[in-house]
């Protein structure tokens, strides 16, 4: 299948200027200048993006795919994703992860709804374990599942510093980043740790302890949830300094109690402000995991439901709210991830390279079209494609 998008300004995240993109089934095949139908030829796709910006599909690297949540008790167990949750937003690329309920969500259902999900027509992968320490896999060991089981790129998302935490010592986070780190090596992949870093008050020492005593480098973890409160996100900064990866979270629960998270549009300006490099920073949106709120003795109040459709909001509010030029924005949701969870393909618009794109209306800045893999799954506002029941 061809299809050929032309006039559209490209953001690879780079900017290119005015490039017509031909793909050749699920692959970017080329970007030049101008590439035009030829005449007695098979059926090419023509999609116009006159007065829209082409940028790379977009990737969240931390989705609740299978639901999450239960805090409140088993009615408050979220719903599992459904596919339009995320080419709504733009996302073609997701990492599923379990958290707080290791018990009635498994890794054979993650995996399982991993694969559900690429049949509909998106890429995804998945972390083994869930906020529990030790961390519960597939095969039984964090090393084999990262080698032998494709869709794992790493272990997450591990608490700490949470009342919700299996209180876990720095030598037991230690040892998952070692094994992490290892299966990685021998597959190729990452072996990120996606951290969950709660309100407690040692924030992510742990991890600064163990980048400073041990082989673990700071890059082998990638702490999440880094603008739930305000000393949190100025630790954030500090965590930054020393070369480590902050991945803010843009689903938020309104009034939040925890002295007030920080918008992750504001959060990504005030780290530009600091010169911390834009490659260490990464949004996700904790899509469909519950965002429970507790009191200051840990009594729950409440919940609300994360919402992928966030993720690619708060990078726009970053550019028209905030003056972040849309090139270095558009990164913490592309290149970034993809660089840094080492997702061959991804995150860039380049020859032989996935074609995952999304068009986005050059005046407001909102999705108009969304292509995952060569399949046009929104066109110009009317979603194409829907998920196997909805
Ligand atoms: C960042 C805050 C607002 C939300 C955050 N969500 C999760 O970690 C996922 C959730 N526990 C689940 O298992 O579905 C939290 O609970 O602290
Ligand atoms: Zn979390
Ligand atoms: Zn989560």
């Amino acid at each position: 299948m061809l299809k050929l998008i032309k006039n559209g300004k490209v953001h690879a995240p780079d900017y290119l200027e005015q490039k017509d993109i031909l793909l050749i089934g699920d692959k970017i095949g080329y970007i030049a200048e101008q590439i035009d139908e030829p005449k007695n030829f098979v059926d090419i796709e023509v999609i116009d993006a006159s007065g829209k910006l082409v940028v790379p599909g977009f990737i969240d690297s931390h989705v609740h795919i299978l639901g999450g949540g239960g805090e409140g008790g088993f009615k408050t167990r979220t719903p599992e994703i459904q596919l339009t949750d995320l080419t709504r937003g733009g996302v073609t690329t997701v990492v599923g992860c379990l958290g707080t309920d290791g018990t009635t969500r498994s890794m054979a259902g993650l995996l399982a709804k991993a694969r559900g999900l690429e049949e509909e027509g998106i890429t995804t992968f998945i972390y083994t374990g869930n906020y529990a320490v030790p961390v519960r896999t597939i095969t039984g060991n964090i090393q084999d599942d990262i080698i032998m089981i494709d869709k794992v790129i790493g272990v997450g998302e591990i608490a700490i510093s949470d009342h919700r935490s299996a209180q876990p010592t720095v030598q037991e986070i230690t040892r998952i980043a070692a094994e992490a780190r290892v299966g990685g090596i021998l597959s190729g992949k990452a072996g990120i740790v996606n951290i969950h870093v709660g309100s407690g008050s040692r924030k992510v020492d742990f991890l600064l302890d163990i980048a400073e005593n041990t082989e673990i480098p700071i890059k082998q973890f990638v702490p999440t949830h880094m603008n739930r409160n305000q000393e949190l996100f100025e630790q954030a900064i500090y965590y930054a300094k020393k070369g480590g990866i902050v991945d803010f979270t843009t689903s938020s629960i309104k009034k939040s109690t925890d002295h007030g998270e920080v918008k992750s549009s504001k959060a990504l300006k005030r780290m530009l402000e600091e010169k911390i490099d834009i490659h260490q920073i990464t949004f996700t949106s904790d899509g469909q995991g519950s965002l429970p709120e507790f009191d200051e003795n840990g009594n729950y109040l409440g919940l609300g439901v994360g919402k992928v459709i966030s993720l690619y909001q708060e990078v726009r509010d970053a550019v028209l709210d905030e003056g972040v030029a849309i090139e270095t924005a558009i990164r913490v949701i592309t290149s970034n991830p993809a660089d840094l969870l080492k997702l061959n393909g991804k995150g860039y618009i380049k020859a032989q390279y996935d074609a995952d794109l999304v068009l986005l209306n050059q005046d407001d800045l909102q999705i108009d079209t969304v292509i995952a893999k060569g399949q046009t799954m929104i066109l110009h506002g009317d979603i194409l494609v829907k998920g196997t029941f909805e």
